[in-house]
This record gives C-alpha cells, sequence and structure tokens, in this order.
C-alpha cells in the first residue's frame, strides 16, 4: 500500500506517518523543507519519542519524500500510484497544495481508476471537504466526474499534541502518548482505508466538535490567557491556578453544549475533560505558547474553537457563557510580533475597534450579546495590565 503525505511537520511525522507506516503504507512525505526532505531521501527512516510517564523511541521506517516546488512531476506520479492521499500542513496551505493534487489525479485518470481515498488532517470542520472543493477547482470536467467515482475525500478529526521540537536531530519527533483519529465512512469508496488505530464513524459531527470544543477550545484558553501572563509554555500556564480555572470553566461551558448538541454522556465528558486537562499538563512535554496560540484569525472564525461553542452556548442556554468570554477577549490582546495574523488582527482592532474585528473574523453583530461581554472582559484586562 501506498500513501502519500503533505506536511512531513509535527503532526505529519509525529502522528500520520507513524500510524501509516505501522499500517504497512509506504509514506512519501510531501513538503517545502528542503531540509527536511533531504533528510528524509537520504535516511528513509526517522525517530518518535513518545514522552509518557517513561520516555519510549520508535522507528518509522520505509519512507520517502519528495519537494511539491522542485519535484512536482514525481508528486503527481506518485499520487497517480497512490492508495491513500493525507495532508497536515494546516488549513491556509490547502488551497497551494490542491493543484499539484489534481494534476495528479488527471495523471491518475490516463492510468487507471482504482479507488483513493483523501484525508485531510487539519485542525477545521470540514476539512477533507474544503480540500476536495479547492481540487476541484483544478480539475477538468472529465476529471470531476472521474474524481466523484473512484476518489472518496474522507473529514476526519486528529488529535496527538506535538509540539514545536527541539532536538538535535531536525527528524525526531517527540509526542504524546495519547491519541485518536476519527475518519467519517461516509464517502468512502469500496473499503475503508486500513489504518491502524484509527476510528471509523458514520457521522463525524459529534466527533470534531468534542475534539475541537474541547481539546483546542481549552488549549486556546490556556495559551491566550497564559501569553498576557508571559508564560512561555502551555505546562506553565496550567500550573496558575486562574488560568486552569478559566480553561475548566470554559470547557465546562462548551461541554454543556456538546453534551446537549449531540448527547455525549455526561459522565464521559466530564472525564474526556478531565483526561484533556491532564494532557495539557504532561511534565514530559514543554509545548510553546506561540504555537498553540498561532493564527488568531483563524481561531477567531465563526466554526472554530471559541466562537462556535460560544455562539451555540447562547443560542441553547440563553446566557453568556463567561470562561469562553474569556478566552475571546485574551484572543484580541495576543500582539505576538512572530505572527503575521496577529500583526493583521491588531491593526483591524486599532483601526475598527473590538467591534469591528468581531464583526469582520467572527460574523458577530456589534449588539450581539457575546460581543457586549467580550469588550467589557477586554477592557477589563486592559485595566488589569495598566496596573
Ligand atoms: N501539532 C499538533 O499538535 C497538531 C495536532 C492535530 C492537528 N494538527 C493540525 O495539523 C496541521 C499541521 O500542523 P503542524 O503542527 O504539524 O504544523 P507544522 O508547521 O509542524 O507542519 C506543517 C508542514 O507543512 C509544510 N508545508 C507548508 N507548505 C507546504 C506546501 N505547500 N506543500 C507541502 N508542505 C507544506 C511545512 O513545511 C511543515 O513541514 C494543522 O492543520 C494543525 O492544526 C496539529
Ligand atoms: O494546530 P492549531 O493551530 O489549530 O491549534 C494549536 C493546538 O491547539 C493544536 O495543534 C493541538 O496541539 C492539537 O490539535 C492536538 O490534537
Amino acid at each position: 500500500m501506498r500513501a502519500v503525505h503533505f506536511g512531513a511537520g509535527n503532526i505529519g511525522r509525529g502522528f500520520i506517518g507513524s500510524l501509516l507506516a505501522a499500517s504497512g503504507y509506504e509514506v512519501v512525505f510531501v513538503d517545502v523543507n528542503e531540509q527536511i526532505v533531504r533528510l528524509l531521501k537520504e535516511r528513509g527512516a526517522y525517530r518518535v519519542i513518545v514522552a509518557g510517564e517513561r520516555r519510549e523511541e520508535q522507528w518509522v521506517r520505509g519512507v520517502s519524500a519528495l519537494n511539491s516546488q522542485t519535484e512536482r512531476e514525481h508528486v503527481m506520479e506518485a499520487i497517480a500510484a497512490a492508495d491513500l492521499v493525507t495532508t497536515a500542513v494546516g488549513p491556509h496551505i490547502l488551497p497551494a497544495i490542491a493543484p499539484v493534487i489534481a494534476a495528479g489525479l488527471e495523471r491518475r485518470f490516463t492510468v487507471h481508476q482504482q479507488p483513493l481515498h483523501v484525508i485531510a488532517c487539519e485542525n477545521m470542520i470540514g476539512g477533507t471537504e474544503a480540500l476536495k472543493t479547492h481540487v476541484f477547482a483544478h480539475l477538468s470536467a472529465a476529471g470531476q466526474q472521474l474524481a466523484d467515482e473512484h476518489v472518496g475525500f474522507l473529514n476526519c478529526a486528529v488529535d496527538r499534541i506535538v509540539p514545536n521540537q527541539t532536538s538535535d536531530d531536525p527528524l525526531a519527533v517527540t509526542v504524546e502518548p495519547f491519541f485518536e483519529w476519527a475518519i467519517e465512512t461516509r464517502n468512502v469508496i469500496g473499503a475503508v482505508p486500513p489504518i491502524q488505530g484509527a476510528h471509523f464513524v458514520a457521522d463525524l459531527g459529534p466527533y470534531i466538535e468534542r475534539k475541537l470544543f474541547t481539546v483546542n477550545t481549552g488549549h486556546a484558553l490556556a495559551a491566550y490567557l497564559g501569553y498576557q501572563k508571559q508564560y512561555e509554555t502551555v505546562q506553565e500556564a496550567m500550573k496558575d491556578s486562574d488560568i486552569r480555572t478559566s480553561v475548566e470553566q470554559a470547557l465546562g461551558e462548551s461541554g454543556a453544549v456538546l453534551v446537549k448538541k449531540h448527547g455525549w454522556n455526561e459522565e464521559e465528558h466530564r472525564s474526556y475533560i478531565e483526561t484533556t486537562i491532564g494532557r495539557f499538563t504532561n511534565p514530559s512535554l514543554s509545548d510553546d505558547i506561540v504555537r498553540v496560540a498561532r493564527s488568531p484569525i483563524r481561531k477567531l472564525g465563526p466554526n472554530d474553537r471559541l466562537i462556535a461553542p460560544a455562539v451555540q452556548y447562547y443560542t441553547l442556554f440563553d446566557s453568556v457563557p463567561s470562561g469562553l468570554v474569556k478566552g475571546i477577549a485574551a484572543l484580541l490582546r495576543f500582539d505576538e510580533p512572530s505572527d503575521a495574523e496577529a500583526a493583521a488582527l491588531q491593526q483591524t482592532i486599532e483601526q475598527h475597534g473590538i467591534e469591528g474585528a468581531l464583526r469582520q473574523y467572527a460574523g458577530l453583530e456589534h449588539d450581539h450579546p457575546l460581543v457586549v461581554a467580550v469588550k467589557e472582559e477586554y477592557a477589563q484586562m486592559k485595566q488589569m495590565d495598566s496596573r
């Protein structure tokens, strides 16, 4: 079995590539990072360090790599010969990889019409669906018809905390022990792709929302509140009792939405939250706040980890979720110079105020009770800072 995986970064090497290799796939990574591509080609293997109570080292073997910018023809050939195409590049990169995926599919259809599955492993609702739309924009009419018949685009939810790496070995990747990969079967063509440890579900909705609105919501609170207190890592921030209480409060609110909306068992969900918080405090990991807080404009989106559960909470319970509001206000104060979206967000706030930013990025009108509450919280945070 052959898999082509776009994005040989943290989650690409640390989770998707390693699980696919363990499932018997020959994995071809596609990336733009020349050093990573060269080393993967030279070594054909890399180390994954699982950082739990004990440190466990696993070797991932039988891998190779291609540069999507300089080896386009080879990438197309690899897609033509693949059983599976996966991605973990970041939602904003999906449009950039769509043309070569479309060209690879056109090449494939001239040779054979075996089923292919495509799975985008990004932190977003409908990630693979979004990739499909980008790919279809680059396919001919005949290519679109063949893709409809022979290519299964499967949405998924992917969960494993993989921090930025600090090892001397650029290929080695340290990960947490926990992992979960839920893949929707709705668009499967023929049999589900054999992936060890993946969880196939008929309806991804409850799973992606549970993951995004618990793990990523809590992570966002820890990161944005932690940034304000000048902590460097999520682990440090979680030792601050005020921050931990806010994380727990926000997860209680998003949890109430998830339990009511999807019928998750309340006890089981409470234990899912506890497990999640335990993961944030894993002393064997050191996860940069700036990584977790990255791309605040994306994270302020109407379907993303803060606004979606906050709006749904307000709609379901007719009350403002003050924990989530704290997270949104702290996000608006994330003025990290190394993050391009943070700079753009600060500029929007300067020109159009909090209301303008919430209207533009979160789709909330100025008289929405959440906007009123976020403005109050933001002003309070600013006042505390100036003391
Ligand atoms: N790290 C985690 O804990 C984690 C967990 C679950 C999901 N995710 C999701 O996985 C995705 C990737 O996150 P990450 O943390 O691995 O980021 P990362 O920056 O470590 O990896 C992204 C990789 O994509 C590569 N890339 C960029 N442009 C490319 C292009 N045009 N073609 C091919 N490769 C390209 C980069 O060079 C990099 O190696 C994001 O959507 C993220 O939300 C991350
Ligand atoms: O990748 P992002 O930017 O959407 O979110 C940052 C982190 O919350 C995220 O990468 C988590 O570590 C991951 O989603 C855990 O499964």
